[in-house]
């Protein structure tokens, strides 16, 4: 799918709101694609222009090469079948069983009741639901009810998967395993996932390419451990601070800028993902600090902080070595 120049702009009483702007950006068939940003940056109007649930104000979204914004009703009724959603607050049916939320679709595109039978069972199979198929959602745990979401989102053999801050309701267990289930069904049925979230260690965990929005407009964009590796953007940077270890509290507070003698130097080397921390580095005379490397779609994507005499130059460590600044000693 392909948005070329997409803008977006909201007309209500309280005036304009420009919520896109600009927006240029492929979501390849078959990969997790991350939409990230804060609260306001434009997440839900991308996401929802995707369905056209939203129309663009400029620009255009394609659809395997098909402007979506030409479609009629019934065209209109057919992407949606393309592509499934679920939903935050999950959106299901409080009077209708599991079964019958999941049939629902079905029903209503008029499949016949013994295939319907069957791709029910099959997609709460696919997503773990099996017994609990005439279970109120009343009666489900918060990840249960995005599992029966999900099965009614694949029931329709959609090719594109909307989530709409799909694990935001759920504790970090739960949503780790929504988040697996979803990895699995990415690779078990080759299915586009594009998913809003406002958290950096969603993306880590299962998106292979992201966008970070900054005010309606593409902050940036590229492989998830490319952005973690090197963020460019203030944006990112903030979004990516809660997963970032601050430096141990005894030596931030002695760290300083300027060296006095026989101060040792405190050194920061990043991981880009190049190649795995290579702890040679340590014969040199240097001490590990601090380690936080996070392997991220097959790349190692991290840091190390060390100690280094004051005569060590912090580039014969790597030429991404970055000196924070000087503490003192006592040896
Ligand atoms: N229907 C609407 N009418 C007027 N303004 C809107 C409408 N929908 C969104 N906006 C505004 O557009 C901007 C972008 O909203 P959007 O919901 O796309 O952002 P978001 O990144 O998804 O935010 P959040 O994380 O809070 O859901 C915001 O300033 C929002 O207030």
């Amino acid at each position: 799918m392909r948005f070329q120049g997409l803008g977006k702009t909201y007309v209500s009483s309280a005036g304009e709101v420009q919520a896109l702007q600009g927006i240029n950006l492929d979501i390849e068939p078959g990969e997790i694609f991350g939409i990230i940003g804060r609260s306001g940056a434009g997440k839900s109007s991308l996401l929802r222009s995707i369905n056209r649930l939203e129309r663009p104000s400029e620009g255009r979204v394609l659809v395997d090469g098909e402007d979506i914004a030409g479609l009629g009703e019934a065209e209109l009724i057919r992407l949606r079948r393309r592509i499934g959603m679920i939903f935050q607050h999950f959106n299901l049916l409080a009077a209708k069983t599991v079964r019958e939320n999941v049939a629902l679709p079905l029903r209503i595109a008029g499949v016949p009741q013994d295939e319907a039978r069957a791709r029910v069972a099959e997609v709460l199979r696919l997503v773990g639901l099996e017994g609990k198929e005439d279970t109120y959602p009343s009666r489900l745990s918060g990840g249960q009810k995005q599992r029966v979401g999900i099965a009614r989102a694949l029931v329709m053999r959609p090719e594109i998967l909307l989530c709409d801050e799909a694990t935001s309701a759920l504790d970090p267990e739960t949503t780790l395993s929504i988040l697996r289930l979803l990895r699995d069904i990415n690779r078990r049925l080759g299915l586009t996932i594009v998913l809003i979230t406002h958290e950096m260690s969603v993306i880590r965990e299962i998106c292979h390419r992201v966008v970070v929005l900054e005010h309606g407009r593409i902050a940036e964009t590229g492989p998830v451990w490319q952005v973690f590796a090197q963020p460019q953007h203030a944006a990112t940077q903030a979004l990516l601070a809660p997963l970032t270890r601050a430096l141990p509290e005894d030596l931030s507070a002695r760290l300083r800028d300027r060296a006095e003698p026989g101060d040792w130097q405190v050194i920061e080397l990043p991981f880009t993902g190049e190649a795995a921390p290579d702890l040679a580095v340590l014969a040199q005379g240097v001490r590990l600090v601090q380690a936080q490397v996070d392997p991220i779609d097959g790349h190692a994507v991290g840091r190390l902080v060390l100690l280094a005499p004051p005569e060590l130059d912090p580039a014969s460590l790597s030429p991404n070595a970055r000196r924070l600044g000087h503490v003192a000693t006592n040896d």
